[in-house]
């Protein structure tokens, strides 16, 4: 199970954070206050509140930056012992902080002040997509949904950390997926915002630990992913991804469960299973196999081989490639002739299809879902995402 906590915005503001871990990391969390005094209090106190505003999350560099700067304006030079080795986010922290040396309070604050200002015109000219921009539908804060041509489209909307799956968004994707089944559109579509299709699950997915500790964690993560899975196996219409960029991970082996996957050549896939030690989900213990053979699987599943488009097109996976720089144009052009099929025909053989193997899908995917549960809580998980973080904590 994941160990430390790396960023999130919490009730509106940008913190570091460090969870209770199996390695017992202390609980911490950094709360941006108003106690700022000084020359241009006023500025600093309103890029305080701007700060919990942002719509993009700046990223650890620029929060680290914020905090040591905010530390340095209210409290002066670091003055606090440095903390040990493997406490990896106080650690950055305080590098961050004892890195502004004597820095006067003044200039920390308008340092500050002009950070803000900064990330604030750049967030306003974020790559974000704008809901009213794309006629989003309400009620997801991780997706874009739209429907237009007989196509819903669900578009994966977290460009700025590659669209990493997190609960909420698989939640989002389920409802989502339940609402396309049932509303007026023939055929569904995946996709991503942004660069990356998908890198997979968000790695930090495990670092609210409940109450019951990180067994119950993992057992309710299981219970999620085993759902997530089920809606992919049942979906009864045409699904289509549209894999504009790098995928990683269940991005990746879910693909097996959709009728076409159409690729930018920028697209890779990519499936870390054991360097994270984890194993194969999405069914694609099964599907994988099926598709490209056992042993093209496992250099996949097992030993984590990264295919280009290109490969996943020879080994079958991916239904076909296209230039980048005619892939939207030329896949949408061919989807809106394909929605444009009998709705009826088109669902009832996606069933006849689907339904010869419903039971056994179901079956494999509760099956990896319970081995999954067991990996999360073993070392070698929790190493490797452990070592993830202290990479991004590096800076
Ligand atoms: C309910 C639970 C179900 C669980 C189901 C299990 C699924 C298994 C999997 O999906 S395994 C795959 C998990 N994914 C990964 O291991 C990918 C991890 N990410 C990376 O290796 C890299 O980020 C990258 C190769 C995808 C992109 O590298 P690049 O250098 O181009 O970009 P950055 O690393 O700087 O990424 C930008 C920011 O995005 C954050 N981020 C990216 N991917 C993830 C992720 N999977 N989880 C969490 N965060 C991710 C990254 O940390 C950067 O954030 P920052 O700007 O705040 O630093």
């Amino acid at each position: 199970m994941a160990l430390v906590g790396v960023s999130g915005r919490r009730a509106g503001c940008y913190c570091l954070r460090a969870v209770r871990s199996p390695l017992q990391v202390p609980a911490l969390q950094l709360h941006i206050s108003k106690t700022a005094m000084g020359a241009c209090q006023k500025d600093f106190e309103s890029a305080v509140n701007q700060v919990k505003l942002l719509k993009k999350d700046p990223g650890n560099e620029v929060k680290l930056k914020l905090y040591a700067l905010y530390k340095q304006a209210t409290e002066g030079a670091c003055n606090t012992p440095k903390p040990g080795l493997f406490d990896l986010i106080n650690k950055a922290k305080w590098d961050a902080w004892n890195a502004l040396g004597n820095l006067p309070k003044e200039t920390a604050r308008q340092n500050y002040v002009d950070l803000v200002s900064g990330l604030r015109s750049s967030s306003d000219s974020s790559s974000q997509v704008k809901p009213e921009a794309d006629k989003k539908r309400a009620g997801y804060d991780t997706l874009v949904i739209t429907s237009e041509d007989c196509i819903t489209k669900i578009m994966l909307n977290r460009p700025a950390k590659k669209n990493a799956l997190t609960t909420q968004m698989y939640r989002e994707i389920m409802l989502a997926l339940e609402a396309a089944s049932k509303d007026d559109s023939t055929i569904t579509v995946f996709t991503g915002n942004g660069d990356y299709y998908s890198s997979g699950n968000d790695l930090t997915n495990f670092t609210d630990i409940p109450p019951g500790g990180i067994e119950e964690k993992a057992k309710n993560s299981a219970i999620l992913l085993r759902d997530f899975v089920d809606c992919f196996i049942d979906f009864p219409k045409p699904l289509v991804a549209v894999v504009n960029g790098p995928a990683v991970g269940i991005s990746v082996t879910i693909l097996g469960l959709f009728d076409l996957v159409y690729a930018s050549d920028r697209a890779t896939f990519h499936t870390p299973f054991s360097h994270l030690g984890q194993t194969p989900e999405g069914c694609s213990s099964y599907t994988f196999p099926k598709i490209m053979g056992p042993a093209k699987a496992v250099e996949m599943l097992i030993f984590g081989k990264k295919l280009t488009a290109g490969e996943a097109y020879a080994q079958g996976l991916v239904t076909e490639v296209f230039p980048d720089s005619t892939f939207q144009k030329e896949v949408w052009t061919r989807l809106k002739a394909y929605s444009k099929l009998p709705q009826n025909a088109m669902h009832i053989s996606k069933q006849i299809i689907r339904n010869h193997e419903k039971e056994k899908l179901h079956a494999i995917n509760a099956e990896e879902s319970r081995i999954l549960q067991e990996r999360w809580l073993s070392d070698e998980c929790m190493n490797a995402v452990m070592d993830f973080f202290s990479r991004k904590a590096k800076l």
